[in-house]
């Protein structure tokens, strides 16, 4: 049996809906469907999880929600009305919305973790109600009721493996279940969800624990592409990728699947196929453990993200110092921050962040704890900051991939701030400004694909 996902944009309007129910339809093997709150119609659209975001965050201020509320109830009204649900199905419906500030939260983020949360939770309960009302042996599952149990992190909440065998139980269901996806509880039963994008993680989780053969990604492109489709007309389309090679340039920027949802994906070798609502005869991307070594190109993908930030310090004879890291490592685990990754030369070292991690008030505390403890020559931070990716199994065996990116670099008069390859040698990374981030995604694509 499938896990079918379908994103924002498929869901965004009643026309899109009626795609999805096709699809559902087409196939007897789509069991587990999850989806996504109300997502982009059109460009300049707002998402039904912004509008949320801007209610909790109208609440909190106690400012007046009359409008955004109203525009929150239109998008499923157009959606419940677009199929002719009955008012006494879409009626709990807006009054949920309605009262979501009613509600008991622990705190302010709890708050915020539930009114983003509802946008998934609603469409699911009203999807469902579509289904039924077309005839399909479906209803609404709630991510409690699947089993599953997530870290308590309001905003960017892990699973926890036990969920596993509760989702199990769910294996050979008769019936077309709708989850939710995007949240689940944690152990206090308070409503915690994943990154922004995470509806992609709820997939994949009920993918591994149902044991499923196959999860289908349905968003609103034909295929993953070699590169952000935004910044290249017509990039070459990724017919099969790995894992890996998946997981490194969704965590870079490949926005179109979440790279956290990798990991139970890869922990049940369950096959991932991300195809289009819109043109669902097209055969879309596989992800799978192992692809054919062949390839017309020696790089699969590039990628590059500016959500990052750097930590940079300087002091002579750093290689020397025992503890020099370890120090610094301290006060980081002492503020609950991670690092991405820690490049460093003989006389200096570079942290590097994911920058939604960090305010100006936190940076200044580390940067004054950290010079008491390693009394630095210099240390600052900077937000000018992008990692660019070039991601692929087949560089492994090929000679010259390093050399040629950095002279299609220096030919875009691209400055590298920093090189890194990891020990697999599937991916190259590249330190570079923001300014030049999309010319040097350019620039590599030119160089590897364009015959
Ligand atoms: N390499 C890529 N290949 C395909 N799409 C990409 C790529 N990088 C970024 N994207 C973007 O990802 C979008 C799909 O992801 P998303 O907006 O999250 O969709 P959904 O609403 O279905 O979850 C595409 O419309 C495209 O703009
Ligand atoms: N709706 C959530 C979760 C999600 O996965 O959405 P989408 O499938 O539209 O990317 C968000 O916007 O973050």
């Amino acid at each position: 049996m499938k896990v079918i996902k379908f994103g924002g944009s498929s869901l965004a309007s009643s026309t899109q809906l009626q795609k999805v129910l096709s699809i559902v339809q087409a196939d007897a093997q789509r069991k587990y469907v999850i989806v996504s709150a109300p997502g982009k119609r059109f460009d300049g659209d707002t998402k039904v999880t912004d509008l949320l975001i801007q209610y909790a965050r109208q609440t909190i201020h106690r400012q007046d929600t009359t409008a955004v509320v109203q525009t929150i109830i239109d998008r499923y009204a157009e959606i419940g009305h677009g199929f002719n649900v009955a008012e006494a199905q879409l009626t709990p419906i807006f009054n949920t919305i309605k009262n979501l500030p009613n509600q008991p939260y622990a705190d302010n983020t709890y708050l915020m973790a539930a009114f983003k949360a509802h946008g998934e939770r609603l469409n699911a309960q009203l999807v469902a109600a579509v289904f039924a009302q077309a005839g399909l042996n479906a209803r609404y599952l709630d991510p409690k009721d699947a089993g599953m149990v997530v870290t308590d992190v309001p905003d960017d909440a892990q699973i926890i493996d036990s969920s596993y065998e509760n989702i199990a139980k769910w294996a050979d269901s008769d019936q077309i279940l709708v989850i939710p996806g995007f949240f689940a509880y944690n152990r206090n039963g308070q409503i915690c969800t994943f990154s922004r994008g995470g509806s992609d993680i709820t997939g994949a989780i009920i993918a591994r624990g149902v044991n499923a053969e196959r999860y289908e990604n349905f968003t609103d492109v034909d295929a993953i592409y070699a590169v952000n489709p935004s910044l290249v007309a017509e990039p070459a389309a990724i017919n099969e990728m790995t894992f890996r090679e998946m997981r490194e340039l969704s965590y870079a920027g490949f926005s179109v699947f979440h790279d956290e949802a990798l990991i139970p994906a890869i922990q049940g070798n369950i096959t991932v196929n991300v195809k289009n609502t819109n043109h669902p005869e097209a055969p879309g991307t596989l992800i799978k453990s192992n692809r054919e070594a062949s390839s017309d190109y020696p790089v699969t993908g590039i990628a590059s993200s500016s959500s990052f930030c750097s930590l940079y310090l300087r002091k002579y004879l750093l290689n020397k110092e025992v503890g020099f890291g370890r120090k610094i490592l301290t006060i980081l685990e002492d503020h609950h921050v991670s690092y991405e990754h820690m490049p460093s030369g003989i006389d200096d070292l570079t942290i590097i962040f994911d920058e939604h991690q960090l305010t100006p008030e936190l940076e200044k505390d580390l940067t004054q704890e950290i010079s008491a403890a390693v009394h630095p020559d210099e240390i600052y931070f900077t937000h000018d900051y992008s990692i660019l990716m070039l991601v692929g199994e087949s560089m492994r065996n090929r000679v010259g991939i390093m050399s040629r990116a950095a002279t299609a670099l220096a030919n875009s008069n691209i400055k590298l701030i920093m090189v890194n390859q990891g020990a697999s040698e599937i991916s190259i990374m590249f330190g570079i400004h923001d300014r030049d981030a999309d010319q040097a995604v350019v620039a590599l694509y030119n160089e590897f694909f364009k015959k």
